[in-house]
């Protein structure tokens, strides 16, 4: 049986809908490209009437593009493992999957277990928030991932000291996938719950808000996540491309916060702001 390579470019907030849906239908082995991810599927499968039909939306979509290749069948974990690098943060985070060997010369070293879940370190957005993490203190704060994919933000929060850890992401999948990470890394969240901001009606407050989505979630959800940030507390945001960081700075000065430090890498901005009330 041979395997079909699919290879898709698409904006950002399309990646998340089209992984998960086309998860559902079979498809395994999700990595994330500079445009876009790869991801596989048996060909048998991919003739199935509900991934047909799935692609005939697809093709008329302007903003997704696509191309298929068939490959002939190998042993796909192996495959993938040796296709699967580390990321290294700056020399100081080591982000590596349970297949690879650790590294104890990192600083700070994070054990993910990607699944089909966004949040490995190979992407812009979570790679300069944990740099971005790295460079303000952690210790005994309290902090909330929203949007946590793998739990990658919160794991590195809980490894640079947090007192405690949330998480929140609206994907089952990722709700499952980040309790395996915070198991393989042994950080104990203090919960991590299905829902928008908006639908869990979080009434705690925190020290740390980390948000890496999308421009249009995050526009909508800034008033949210500065009602729950304590005086003094950061606010992480990320997932945004750099034209969009004027009306992002717009919000969430209006809400009576400074800018502390952004980075850009190929256009996806990352920022972190301080409420000083
Ligand atoms: C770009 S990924 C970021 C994952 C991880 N935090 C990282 O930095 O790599 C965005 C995540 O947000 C989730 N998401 C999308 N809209 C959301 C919302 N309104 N509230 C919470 N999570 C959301 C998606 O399911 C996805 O897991």
């Amino acid at each position: 049986m041979d395997f079909i390579q699919i290879n898709v470019q698409c904006d950002a907030p399309f990646g998340e809908i089209l992984t998960a849906e086309m998860g559902e239908l079979g498809f395994t082995s999700f990595v994330e490209t500079e445009l876009g991810f790869e991801a596989y599927i048996e060909e048998e499968e991919f003739s199935h009437p509900a991934v047909q039909t799935l692609f005939n939306n697809y093709r008329k979509q302007t903003r997704i593009w696509y191309e298929l290749k068939k490959i002939p069948k190998v042993n796909w974990n192996e495959e993938w493992e040796k296709n699967y690098d580390p990321i290294n943060v700056d020399d100081k985070i080591y982000v590596r999957a349970t297949f690879h060997e650790s590294k104890p010369a990192f600083d700070y070293e994070i054990v993910i277990n990607p699944k089909m879940s966004f949040g490995t370190g190979h992407h812009e957005t979570t790679h300069q928030m944990l740099a971005l993490q790295y460079d303000i203190d952690h210790k005994d704060k309290s902090l909330i991932d929203i949007g946590s994919g793998t739990g990658i933000l919160a794991i590195m929060g809980a490894k640079l000291g947090a007192k405690s850890v949330a998480a929140t992401d609206v994907d089952e999948w990722c709700i499952e996938n980040s309790q395996d990470n915070f198991d393989l890394n042994e950080v104990k969240p203090e919960f991590i719950k299905k829902g928008t901001i908006h639908q869990l009606a979080l009434t705690e407050t925190y020290d740390i808000v980390l948000a890496n989505i999308n421009t249009n979630v995050l526009l909508e959800e800034i008033p949210e996540y500065v009602k729950i940030l304590n005086s003094k507390g950061h606010l992480f945001l990320s997932g945004f491309y750099e034209t969009d960081l004027p009306q992002v700075n717009a919000l969430v000065l209006e809400h009576g916060l400074v800018e502390v430090k952004h980075t850009t890498r190929k256009n996806w901005v990352a920022i972190v702001y301080q409420k000083v009330s």
